[in-house]
């Protein structure tokens, strides 16, 4: 297995009615470490009903679940942790709520907010974006060097994120990127999500 591994989220928009099939699908296509659950409009009861839905699809083939924005909910509903920006919320009451739970922490383009992710005890940093996203509106750009950087220096692992296929991703994974995360590489790839992981494992592979 690579080094490098595939971070799957979600669309920003599922039905609930088919997306765990979907979710299935891609998942026993090929290798994904972990899925995070990101809804960015949906009310809390309408997220709640996706984590009972997609928690056992995701945990039941050990890929971790990571809820996006929301520590708490996710200490609560039985995720594996939670992914926060640096505009959800206080960081280390979030570590503490998830007390073993996994804590990742956006860190855009900023070594300064990396090195503060860790040690309040992160136990991943994201950056991003790398590359031009149509899945949000990206207001950092992060060059592949700070990924070099990070990973000279710290044992926590890194994130990269942003506009990330197949077809741009080696430099990343050779900066190393000890996680890709993606939405549209998968989610929107023209064969389907079933060939949009295995596009992806196959270019972490070569690329590694
Ligand atoms: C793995 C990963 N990295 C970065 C982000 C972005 O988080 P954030 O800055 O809080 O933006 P939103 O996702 O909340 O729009 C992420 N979700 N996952
Ligand atoms: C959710 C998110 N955060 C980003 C950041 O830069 O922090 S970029 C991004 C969107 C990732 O989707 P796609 O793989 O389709 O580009
Ligand atoms: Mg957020």
């Amino acid at each position: 297995m690579p080094d490098c591994r595939l971070y799957l989220i979600t669309p920003p928009r599922i039905d609930l009615a088919r997306f765990p099939e979907d979710l299935a699908r891609a998942l026993d296509a090929g290798d994904v470490a972990c899925l995070q659950l990101r809804l960015k409009d949906a009310p809390p009861d309408e997220v709640r009903r996706a984590i009972d839905a997609l928690r056992p699809v995701a945990q039941s083939r050990d890929v971790a679940f990571l809820l996006n924005d929301d520590a708490e909910l996710a200490a609560q509903t039985g995720c594996d942790g939670a992914h926060l920006g640096q505009e959800d919320g206080d960081h280390a009451r979030a570590r503490a709520l998830l007390r073993e739970g996994m804590l990742g922490i956006t860190c855009h383009d900023s070594r300064h907010l990396a090195m503060e992710a860790g040690e309040l005890g992160a136990d991943y940093v994201a950056f991003g974006a790398f590359f031009p996203t149509s899945t949000k509106d990206a207001k950092h750009h992060a060059d592949p060097e700070i990924l070099e950087w990070w990973s000279s220096l710290f044992e926590i692992p890194c994130v990269a994120i942003g506009g990330i296929t197949a077809e741009n991703c080696a430099p990343l994974v050779r900066a190393g990127a000890d996680f890709l995360a993606v939405v549209g590489a998968v989610w929107n790839h023209p064969e389907g999500p079933a060939q949009g992981v295995l596009a992806m494992n196959a270019a972490i592979a070569a690329a590694a």
